[in-house]
């Protein structure tokens, strides 16, 4: 089956917006894209996103059961029913990642789905980046490498994933492969949607700045931006990488100002460091191409627009799906597990060398 012929590979994403659940077919032979195939997302009810909310910052063995229970049951009915497909990436939910600390946690158990789909299932993919020294965060970038290849670009472009977190990948597409020196350089940038989604929460009973009204409405208080980046994060060199609520007391930070100002400031917050990301790229690319929720916030992409010396613009505008990138992403990461690639190296990570993540569990009956 991985004989380097095209897999159609089903990823599934979790991630730290606790929105849903994204799933989605890629078909590749893990380097290669030949095709996308079909997506589905399956929300969290407000109950589910509760106990995943609760479970933040747990570790394993710390009372995360009622939250696993969450995971597979939203998992499995994202999963089951899609036509042909060989093999699943299954990220499962990040609930805690300190790569200098404790680790990384990711919750989710393959096997288990492995069994209940009747498919051979990749998962837990940031631990073994991890246990070698690496950040175990960012992993698309390996996906975005071969976006790059599959979109026939021929000079070095920009990715920018916007979810609870940001983060940046730069792209040189004219290497050969993603682990290549010189081909990516990956990190997060900052917070990005989390600390809006969460004031909005607590303010306002709303899941998010719909249509980022509010951060348009608003003024950015430039004080407190300022203040912001001088936290010590954007001080570390790359690579490097985030928690979600590593940043938690930020919504503390505008509490003074009125709501539409407050989310001003945090959609500032994130544009400003996303900029200040880009410095440390080895040139600033031609095109930067906005993939994940944040790209449907206006707000935010008038500011990138504002701060950035490139175009700014959403992966559609590449004949990509910034809904279903990060679903994909690990479909395909999935695949160079299963055949030994490697999925992380020390542009994307910092792990002292390329390494391959992530865990293959068989079912013991085919589907
Ligand atoms: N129409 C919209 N207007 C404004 N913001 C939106 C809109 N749709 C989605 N978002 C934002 O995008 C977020 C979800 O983005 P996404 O699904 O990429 O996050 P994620 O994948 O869970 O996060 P991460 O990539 O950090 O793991 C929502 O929480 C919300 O803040
Ligand atoms: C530990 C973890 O889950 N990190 C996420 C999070 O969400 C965005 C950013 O922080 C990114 O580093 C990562 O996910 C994306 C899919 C990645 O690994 O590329």
């Amino acid at each position: 089956m991985l004989t380097g012929e095209c897999i159609r590979a089903l990823g599934a994403m979790s991630g730290t917006s606790l929105d849903g659940v994204d799933a989605a077919v890629v078909e590749t032979d893990g380097a290669r894209i030949f095709g996308f195939g079909e997506s589905r997302y399956r929300p969290y009810s407000d109950e589910e996103r509760a106990v995943l909310r609760a479970a933040l910052g747990k570790w394993p063995g710390e009372g995360c059961d009622a939250a696993l229970e969450v995971v597979q049951r939203a998992h499995l009915e994202a999963l089951g029913g899609f036509e042909g497909v060989d093999l699943v990436g299954f990220h499962g939910q990040t609930l805690a990642h300190e790569p200098r600390g404790r680790g990384t946690h990711q919750l989710g158990d393959g096997e288990a789905l492995a069994q209940a789909l009747g498919l051979p299932v990749v998962w837990d993919f940031r631990s073994a980046d991890v246990n070698l020294g690496g950040e175990g965060a960012p992993l698309a970038p390996f996906y975005h490498f071969a976006c790059a290849q599959w979109m026939g670009a021929e000079a070095p472009l920009g990715f920018l994933n916007l979810g609870g977190v940001g983060n940046l990948t730069w792209v040189d597409p004219r290497k050969s492969a993603p682990e290549e020196a010189g081909a990516l350089l990956a990190f997060d940038t900052g917070p990005a949607n989390a600390p809006i989604d969460d004031l909005v929460q607590a303010r306002l009973g709303r899941d998010f700045d719909e249509g980022g009204v509010l951060g348009l409405e608003g003024r950015a208080d430039t004080g407190s931006v300022e203040a912001f980046l001088t936290h010590g994060y954007f001080h570390r060199m790359p690579p490097k990488s985030l928690d979600r609520d590593d940043f938690k007391g930020l919504p503390g930070m505008v509490v003074g100002l009125d709501d539409a100002d407050a989310v001003a400031t945090l959609v500032e917050i994130c544009a400003a460091s996303v900029a200040r990301g880009m410095e440390h790229c080895p040139e600033p690319p031609a095109r930067l191409l906005v993939t994940g929720g944040g790209r449907k916030n206006p707000a935010i992409m008038t500011r990138l627009a504002a701060l950035l010396p490139c175009d700014v613009a959403p992966v559609e505008e590449a004949g990509l799906n910034g809904d279903m990138l990060e679903a994909q992403a690990f479909g395909f990461l999935a695949v160079r597990v299963a055949r030994g690639l490697p999925t992380s190296c020390p542009g994307t990570t910092g792990v002292a060398g390329a390494v391959a993540g992530g865990t293959l569990s068989r079912p013991e009956r085919a589907a």
